[in-house]
């Protein structure tokens, strides 16, 4: 088995040029991604969080490929003997890896034909690598029981089936050609809540059953608590703080985190809610703020922040965090739930 990481994202970018005027000129850009750099080991879930807007969906595109990025690379090792940049390939290479690779997207009413059964909506991908007929019909038939789908219904329109039904479509055409890494964005929020813990508690199944490595974007903490390993948080198209599930929920080394995890819903309704309002906007993309990016919103920023971008930088072994003050601040975490098996509505 190879040792090298799943994924080894370096120095990732995504930016939009902003067009103005009759001509179109390039006046600016947004820089949805600016810089990211992770590793994503065989097996590892990793939480992708941050507000709407912060790049968690640029990111997960450009790292499966759906859209090109503009520099930087993520280097994509399925297999002992296939390594290739996923950033840089070419159509011919990026076609040979697809099969590896998959995403499901948030809204499962929209990424449906609803003019296809959805015994050939699961088909599909195999279809395009010209499996013989026979073996997709096994194959659909057993990833779709995996998820929880009943056979005798694949028969079905995608109309015939409720959201949370319809995301175990949505899951189960993106495992049928067995990939080793699944970039799940927001698979759960365009559902209702009763229905969001059937989803997750499927994802964590399959997760552990084929070993699949995840990156799970979210907006809320509260959601990847119980699925991640390593939780990376995304402010403004950068990560501003990644470690370990336990370490950022108990002991979070950036402000921005601290915020994000005083809204997760404490277990105990009689503490006191102490949710940190964050003032102001989230810093646009196409015109951030000079130094930190989040200075304006933080109540701990100092005048460095203000003149100084701070790089994410390892502050304890595994915890990375890119704040000026990270190895000061007592910044207040929360107690992790335990993974107990499954979550319970
Ligand atoms: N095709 C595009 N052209 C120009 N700007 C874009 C494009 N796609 C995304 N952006 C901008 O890039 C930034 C990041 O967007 P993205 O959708 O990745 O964020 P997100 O964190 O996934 O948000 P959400 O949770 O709302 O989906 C935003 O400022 C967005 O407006």
């Amino acid at each position: 088995m190879s040792t090298k990481p799943l994924l080894k994202v370096q120095n990732l970018k995504k930016y939009y040029p902003i067009e103005s005027g009759l001509m179109r000129k390039v006046t600016g850009h947004v820089k949805a991604v600016d810089d990211v750099s992770f590793e994503l080991a065989q097996g590892e879930v990793l939480g992708l969080v941050g507000e709407s807007g912060c790049g968690k969906t640029t990111l997960g595109r450009c790292i499966i490929r759906a859209i090109d990025p503009t520099a930087g690379s993520a280097q994509f090792t399925p297999g002992d003997d296939v390594s290739i940049d996923l950033a840089s390939a070419d159509k011919k290479t990026l076609q040979s890896v697809r099969p590896h690779m998959n995403m499901v997207f948030q809204d499962p009413f929209s990424s449906l034909s609803p003019r296809m059964t959805v015994r050939e909506i699961i088909g599909e991908p195999l279809r395009a690598q010209r499996v013989p007929e026979r073996e997709i019909t096994q194959r659909v038939e057993r990833i779709a029981e995996m998820c929880g789908l009943n056979p005798a219904h694949l028969s079905r329109y995608p109309n015939a089936f409720s959201g949370g039904q319809r995301q175990r479509v949505c899951i189960a055409r993106a495992l049928v050609t067995n990939p080793v890494l699944l970039v799940a964005d927001e698979p759960v929020s365009a559902l209702d809540v009763s229905i969001q813990a059937q989803i997750l508690n499927l994802l964590q199944r399959l997760q552990r059953e084929l070993n699949l490595s995840f990156i799970f974007v979210a907006h809320d903490l509260s959601v990847v608590e119980h699925i991640a390993d390593r939780v990376a948080v995304m402010y403004v198209g950068k990560i501003i703080e990644l470690a370990s599930n336990e370490d950022l929920y108990s002991r979070p080394r950036h402000p921005y985190t601290e915020a994000l995890l005083s809204a997760v819903p404490k277990p105990d309704p009689d503490l006191a809610d102490e949710t940190i309002i964050l003032g102001g906007e989230v810093a646009s993309a196409a015109n951030p703020p000079s130094g930190c990016y989040f200075h304006p919103r933080c109540r701990y920023a100092g005048d460095v922040c203000k003149n100084a971008a701070p790089p994410l930088r390892e502050i304890e072994p595994g915890h990375w965090s890119a704040c000026h003050f990270a190895e000061s601040l007592d910044l207040a975490g929360v107690v992790p739930e335990q993974d107990e098996g499954e979550i319970v509505t």
